[in-house]
């Protein structure tokens, strides 16, 4: 790793991503330049796009870190080509909810991100895959199936854009009536569970700064696996409640368990999400990716 000066950054920015603000982008590139690094910007122009010039980066050699300017689902992209490479990748905040970066203590202030940056601080993250009939799609932060995946699913991304999270309140009413609920054989390491909500979640929040379980697992490999055990909409609001409450691991019909191997099956089909982002329908199989990531962190 090269010193402060000198340091040749390369940031990978979502336009997208968020609710589009420019200033703080164009003041985060600023401190990085003021703190003597050199700064490549390229700028995605559609899904997919943030693997291509990730590629593209990794391939030009000296890039001392990569930066996915956006949200989850950037981040995610990026990391789906660093994870298992010696790369440092850095994280500007720039998406709707942010989760990982919450999780994770990266700062939101432009000169605080760049000086994480700047500091040459690293620690490794072990990233998720998770895999239906069709897709294969690393993620860093959690995968859901069920009624919070039809939210994902129904959710426009032009109302993301615009109200930014309320859109996934307001997108709930018509998932709440469209979604059919159904019982998911959840299959942890070989053990069956019966569930009718499942998060598979590496770290503690979910949603941006609601806390799902106390202990994540982002440095570790493994997941804690959360099932809610009622059938129905009602228990699925008393959940909803219980995360804004922070109280999720008290309810009576909630069992969290960890594990490294996870299927879930459905008679029929549900909708899968992972890190805020549509992946497809059960049946969905999710591992360890088992190439870890080298992010731009202070370490534990
Ligand atoms: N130029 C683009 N045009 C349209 N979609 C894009 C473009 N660049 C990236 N995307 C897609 O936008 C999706 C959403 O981006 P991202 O998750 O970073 O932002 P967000 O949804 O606002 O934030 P968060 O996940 O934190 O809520 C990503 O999955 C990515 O594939």
């Amino acid at each position: 790793m090269k010193g402060i000066t000198g340091m040749r950054a390369c940031i990978i920015v979502n336009p997208t991503a968020g609710r589009r603000r420019r200033r703080p982008l164009a003041r985060f590139i600023a401190a990085l330049r003021a703190g003597g690094a050199q700064v490549r910007v390229l700028t995605t122009r559609h899904a997919g796009h943030a693997q291509e010039l990730a590629r593209q980066a990794l391939g030009a050699a000296g890039t001392d870190c990569i930066i996915a300017a956006g949200g989850d689902g950037t981040i995610a992209e990026v990391a789906q080509v660093l994870a298992g490479t010696q790369q440092r990748m850095g994280i500007f905040p720039a998406g709707s909810a942010n989760v990982l970066a919450r999780e994770l203590g990266i700062p939101f202030a432009p000169q605080a991100a760049a000086r994480l940056i700047l500091s040459g601080a690293s620690a490794t993250i072990w990233p998720g895959m998770a895999e239906d009939t069709k897709h294969a799609r690393l993620f860093v932060q959690m995968a859901g199936i069920g009624f919070d995946a039809c939210v994902v699913h129904g959710l426009p991304s032009r109302l993301k854009r615009m109200v930014g999270r309320t859109a996934y309140v307001l997108t709930m009413f018509g998932a709440a009536l469209r979604y059919r609920f159904t019982t998911l054989q959840v299959q942890v390491d070989g053990t069956t569970h019966h569930a009718h909500g499942v998060v598979v979640s590496k770290g503690r929040l979910y949603g941006g700064r609601f806390v799902l379980c106390h202990t994540g697992m982002q440095h570790e490999a493994g997941f804690r696996v959360i099932m809610l055990e009622t059938e129905g909409l009602l228990a699925t609001l008393r959940m909803g409640c219980a995360l804004l409450l922070g109280r999720v691991e008290r309810m009576h019909d909630v069992r969290i368990v960890t594990g490294h191997d996870i299927e879930v099956h459905a008679a029929t089909p549900v909708p899968v999400q992972v890190d805020g982002d549509v992946l497809g329908m059960t049946p969905v199989r999710i591992r360890d990716a088992g190439r870890p990531l080298h992010l731009a962190i202070e370490s534990r």
